[in-house]
């Protein structure tokens, strides 16, 4: 990350566009967002400067007007060199401008940082660097820098590396804040060679040698995968805080809650869901969602999400009490959808329930009839969760009964540990089972037998 983010308690001001194919709400909900992100990483919000305008100004996003304000709350010029010579200045709509600043707000000019909910050019900010004095930062920075601090595990240690070095290298040079923020000297200028290229390749080869070790571990987890493949998997999938991580310790009885902060939980974790039941039930918990999550990130973390791919059920959490809810259900399926997930057998939860009035559990129930309302802190809710789990895998099982001879009596324990017995007789051939499990384990059983 090209900005120094551990400074103790940044100040910071958001900046958004407010565009014509926004709604006004929308346009909230995302500087909302962008505030709790900013809030994850442990900045204080001053304030908000937003500004309509049809389209982005090429130069610094916010016209000239709007920008000058923006750098009183930093104590910057406000001015771009050269801004105003080219075409672009001219779709500048001074009779659209709105703020949210308070004029006698006693911050002003204190902020550090100026956070813009979109994503920057490497022009834009590099000038908006320069008209404001302070670092700039833009949504993709500030997730990055979440995931950065986020991942554990090697794999999303990886991914995140891989992510941001995407991100910085156009950026590379382009700074006007802070002298070594570059890469700590890196580029020694090469013959026919500015410093500025020897850097990008530099970045261009670590990225393909980060990717070749990802790539190693990757191969070691679709070995790992491949062994579970006949264990019945149900993903939680959705937008991030939304309680995955809260319902999976809870179904798997790993009683610890979630954490009340974006991206909590980077790395696929898998557990068997408890009480244990026959064929035992594997539970993981994912990678949240966000809205306008980088592009370099998303591809990042596909291979995360392809663990869901390999669930026999998939569980859409969503953040009942988030008046978003249903737009970030949206993002949610759009994603899955993509990465060709969409027929997979999935459910609709709506969590928090507990947050909720009766009037508001009442109009989801109306809208969203095939969705189930639960609250994580409630027992009687996670038992129905766990029925409702257990139906779905019972749906999909057929009874048979086997003869086990008992010179291969030695099989039984693995078809106990595969198939539910719902009973069992003895005589003189061998072993009678009738049981209960999924066509596949069905047909290894029969297999065994032959
Ligand atoms: N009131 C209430 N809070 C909940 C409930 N479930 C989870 N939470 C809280 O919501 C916050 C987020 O929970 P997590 O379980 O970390 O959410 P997540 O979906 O795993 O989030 P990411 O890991 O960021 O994707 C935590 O502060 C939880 O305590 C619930 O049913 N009711
Ligand atoms: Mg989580």
């Amino acid at each position: 990350m090209p900005v120094d983010l551990n400074k103790k308690k940044a100040k910071a001001v958001l900046a958004g566009l407010h565009l014509p194919h926004e709604s006004e709400f929308e346009h909230r909900s995302s500087m909302d967002e962008l505030e709790r992100l900013v809030t994850t990483l442990g900045f204080e919000t001053l304030g908000r400067v937003t500004q309509k305008r049809q389209r982005p100004s090429v130069a610094g996003v916010f016209g000239k007007g709007k920008l000058a304000e923006l750098a009183s709350w930093t104590g910057g010029t406000g001015v771009i060199h050269g801004f105003g010579k080219g075409s672009d200045d001219e779709d500048y709509e001074d009779d659209f401008i709105e703020s949210d600043v308070d004029d006698d707000d006693l911050e002003r000019d204190q902020a550090t940082i100026v956070i813009f909910d979109s994503e920057l050019s490497p022009t834009q900010l590099s000038n908006l660097e320069e008209a404001l004095g302070v670092e700039v930062l833009d949504r993709t920075g500030v997730i990055l820098e979440i995931f950065s601090r986020h991942a554990q595990s090697r794999e999303a240690r990886l991914q995140v590396e891989i992510a941001k070095l995407a991100y910085m290298a156009p950026r590379l040079r382009l700074s006007h804040v802070g002298g070594d923020r570059q890469g700590g000297g890196i580029g020694a200028k090469g013959a026919g060679e500015s410093a500025h290229e020897l850097d990008r390749r530099r970045i261009r080869d670590r990225i393909a040698e980060l990717k070749n070790q990802l790539k190693a571990i990757q191969v070691e987890q679709d070995n790992r995968r491949s062994h579970r493949k006949d264990v019945p998997l149900v993903a939680l999938i959705g937008y991030t805080n939304a309680g995955k991580s809260s319902l999976m310790r809870k179904l798997t009885k790993t009683e610890v809650e979630g954490e009340n902060k974006l991206f909590a939980t980077l790395d696929t974790t898998i557990r068997t869901m408890q009480p244990e039941t026959t064929p035992r039930i594997l539970i993981s918990d994912t990678v949240g969602f966000i809205k306008k999550l980088p592009h370099d990130l998303v591809a990042s973390f596909r291979s995360t999400l392809d663990e869901a791919l390999n669930a026999s059920l998939l569980l859409y959490v969503v953040d009942g009490s988030d008046p978003n809810f249903k737009s970030q259900y949206e993002v949610t399926r759009k994603v899955m959808a993509e990465i060709g997930a969409e027929d997979h057998p999935s459910r609709l939860i709506v969590n928090k329930s507990d947050l909720l009035s009766e009037i508001d559990r009442a109009r989801i129930q109306r809208d969203l009839p095939d969705s189930h309302l639960v609250s994580s802190r409630s027992k009687d809710d996670l038992n129905r969760l766990r029925d409702i789990i257990l139906q779905v895998f019972e749906d999909e099982m057929n009874d048979f009964e086997v003869l086990v001879p008992y010179e291969k009596g030695g099989v039984i324990g693995k078809i106990r540990a595969r198939a539910r017995v719902l009973q069992e007789s003895y005589d003189e051939v061998g072993t009678t089972l009738m049981l209960r499990a999924k066509p596949e384990t069905q047909a290894w059983i029969e297999k065994q037998l032959s």
